[in-house]
C-alpha cells in the first residue's frame, strides 16, 4: 500500500466530518450566509500568505530542479491564481487588498499556519510535505465533491470557489504533491513514518477546526 493511501484511509472520519460541515454544505447548495463567507476569506487569505512560504522553504529544502521547479509553481500558483479568487470575493465585499493583507489573524488561523511553518522550518522535506498536503487534498476533494452538485459550479456567488478548486490545475497540483509525499517516504522506517503520519493528521485537524472557526467566526474566545 503506498504512504498516501495509509494517510487517506486515516483520516477519512475527519474528511467526511468537513463534506458535512454547515460550512461546506452551505457553499454546496448556496444558503452560506454571505458574513461567514467573508470573515472565511479575510482569513484565508492571511493563511494562504503563511501558506506560501511553505512552498519557498520546500524549494530551499529540495534536493533536485524538478522538484524546486514543482514548488516554484505551487508558489506561483497560489499567490497568483488561488489568492486573486480572494481578491475578486474581497472586491465584492468592498474590501481593499490592503486591509486584507493586514487582517488581524484569528487563534486558528495563527495557530495552523504557524504550526505549519514550524515543521516546515524545522524538519525535512518529507515532513513539509506532510504538513501542507492535507490542505491541497482536502480542497482538492471538497470542490470536486461540491462541483457534482447540479449548479453549484454555477452558482452566482459560491460558484467560484468551488470551480477554482475542481479546476484541473488544482486537482493536477494536489495529486502530485500526493505522489511527491509517496516517493520522499519510500523505504523510511516505521518510526519516521510514524511521526510524518502525526503531522498530516495534526494539520487534518486543523482543516476541520478552520471550517467551523470560519462557521462561528471565531476570533479570539478571551476577547469575547
Ligand atoms: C484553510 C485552507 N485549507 C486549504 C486551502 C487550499 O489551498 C485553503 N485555501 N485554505
Amino acid at each position: 500500500m503506498k504512504f498516501s493511501e495509509r494517510l487517506y484511509e486515516k483520516v477519512q472520519p475527519i474528511w467526511k466530518k468537513n463534506h458535512e460541515h454547515p460550512f461546506v454544505q452551505g457553499m454546496g447548495n448556496g444558503s452560506l450566509d454571505k458574513e461567514k463567507f467573508r470573515y472565511y476569506m479575510i482569513q484565508d487569505y492571511l493563511y494562504l500568505i503563511d501558506y506560501s512560504k511553505l512552498f519557498a522553504i520546500g524549494t530551499v529544502k529540495a534536493n533536485d530542479l524538478k522538484t524546486m521547479g514543482k514548488f516554484a509553481e505551487l508558489l506561483d500558483s497560489t499567490l497568483n491564481t488561488e489568492m486573486s479568487l480572494h481578491r475578486q470575493y474581497a472586491k465584492k465585499f468592498d474590501i481593499s487588498e490592503e486591509e486584507l493583507e493586514n487582517a488581524e489573524p484569528a487563534a486558528m488561523t495563527l495557530s495552523y499556519s504557524h504550526y505549519m511553518l514550524h515543521v516546515g522550518q524545522n524538519e525535512g522535506l518529507a515532513e513539509l510535505v506532510a504538513a501542507l498536503l492535507p490542505c491541497m487534498w482536502s480542497y482538492a476533494e471538497i470542490g470536486k465533491e461540491l462541483s457534482k452538485i447540479p449548479g453549484a459550479a454555477e452558482h452566482e456567488f459560491y460558484g467560484d470557489w468551488i470551480s477554482m478548486y475542481a479546476d484541473d490545475e488544482f486537482q493536477e497540483l494536489a495529486k502530485w504533491t500526493i505522489d511527491l509525499l509517496d516517493d520522499l517516504t519510500e523505504g523510511k522506517p516505521e518510526h519516521e513514518l510514524a511521526r510524518i503520519e502525526d503531522i498530516f493528521l495534526n494539520t487534518t485537524r486543523f482543516e476541520f477546526m478552520f471550517w467551523d472557526m470560519a462557521y462561528n467566526q471565531e476570533m479570539w474566545p478571551a476577547d469575547e
